[in-house]
């Protein structure tokens, strides 16, 4: 039998008006999953059919071995311990936003052992100067801010996301995405986090549901989908493949940091920051090229030794590469993008030890800093 303990498992099967869902994954039931895919997919639906806003008779749902949903058995909405966050949040406008926060938090002592505590939530989300205040004079990042909290102190077992950045403006989404990042390092709470923007995503997730008219096509951790070339990840434009480094050194004459990553070391670019800190990295299909032998006088930082996986064509002049860092080629996976001419004039094959030169690694703020920047990332080049 599966093994559906620390695990979510969803099968969510059946037909609603023209649109069919078929819909089955398993995630860990820790960190972030992102559920991703276009407008119109069913991303949506399978978080109603999460909180049991939907039923879809036959499906299934289960989380840390705790049954919600299977044959007869169906847990109604307010059985299920779920926090949920919409794209506009609803306060309510008579209340202050501290009595906000506190609706839906349980009041009985029984909680209070594990519970997700008020000062923290008040601290991790920035909302100390705005508790006396009123909902209506917030602006919409913090209302999301607010609506996030009260979703958090509801006490729940999983925090569902649908899309909630997309109805703020561009900097307002990056004033808020690095609270998001601090919950994520500091809550163990696992989340489903919907979104149609890759960006958000690559900031964010662990692991990835990536669908399609309403089937799943994969799901498993981000960076091995964002890395497989069968998936439409790898052949879009923007492909990149994100990795956790840690900090090993600061050089303050430079201003860089050395990060350690599976298969090498990076300098990039930065404020300075503490050895031993996680950061994620995200490093663009197009900001990476090949060479045979390592380069002599480059400008180019990263110049790291790796091996060909595999090759994928795309379209009739470029080829989407699938790397392995490190002299032994086990380590992290990388993506660059060649032209077909580079290909077979450097007569690149798969199997191949190859030199991959980075141009640019964009490192996600550290878990403390830039909670009110608006840079999405440091460029390193
Ligand atoms: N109860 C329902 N009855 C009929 N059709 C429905 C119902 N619920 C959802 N649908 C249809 O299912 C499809 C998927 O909708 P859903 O909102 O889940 O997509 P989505 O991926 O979240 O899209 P978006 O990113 O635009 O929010 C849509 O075509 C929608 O019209």
């Amino acid at each position: 039998m599966r093994d559906v303990s620390r695990n979510i498992h969803a099968e969510f099967r059946g037909v609603l008006g023209r649109f069919t869902l078929d819909a089955s994954f398993t995630v860990p039931a820790t960190g972030i999953t992102g559920l991703f895919g276009p407008s119109g997919c069913g991303k949506s639906t399978v978080l109603r059919c999460i909180a049991g806003l939907q039923q879809l008779p036959g499906s299934t749902f289960s989380i840390d071995g705790d049954v919600w949903q299977d044959g007869p058995l169906f847990r109604r909405p307010h059985q299920r311990p779920i926090g949920y966050v919409f794209q506009e949040a609803s306060l309510f406008a008579h209340l202050s936003v501290q009595a906000n926060l506190l609706y839906g938090a349980p009041r009985d002592a029984a909680h209070a052992r594990s519970s997700i505590e008020f000062d923290e939530v008040v601290e991790l989300l920035g909302l100390a100067a705005l508790l006396e205040r009123s909902p209506r004079h917030l602006s919409g990042g913090e209302r999301q801010r607010v609506a996030i909290g009260r979703a958090l102190l509801s006490q729940p077992k999983l925090l569902l996301m649908d899309e909630p950045l997309s109805a703020l403006d561009r900097l307002t989404k990056d004033e808020i995405l690095p609270f998001l990042e601090r919950l994520h390092a500091r809550l163990s709470l696992p989340v489903i986090y919907v979104s149609h923007d890759m960006a958000e995503i690559e900031r964010l997730a662990d692991h990835l549901v990536l669908m399609r008219a309403g089937k799943v096509l994969a799901a498993g951790p981000l960076t091995t989908l964002q890395s497989d070339p069968s998936l439409p990840l790898a052949a879009s434009r923007d492909a990149a493949v994100n990795f956790e480094g840690t900090v090993e050194s600061y050089d303050p004459s430079y201003s860089l940091l050395t990060l350690r990553i599976d298969g090498g070391r990076l300098l990039v670019p930065s404020p300075p920051a503490a050895s031993g800190e996680r950061r994620r990295l995200r490093i663009a299909a197009g900001d990476v090229s090949l060479a045979r032998e390592h380069p002599h006088n480059t400008s180019i930082l990263n110049v790291l030794p790796a091996r060909i996986v595999s090759r994928t064509a795309l379209g009739a002049s470029e080829i989407l590469v699938v790397l392995a860092l490190g002299e032994d080629g086990a380590g992290a996976k990388l993506l660059a993008r060649v032209t077909r001419r580079s290909w077979d004039h450097l007569q690149l094959a798969e199997g191949l030890d190859v030199i991959a030169q980075v141009k640019g690694v964009a490192l996600a703020p550290g878990r403390n800093a830039g909670m009110h920047a608006s840079s999405p990332g440091l460029r390193g080049r």
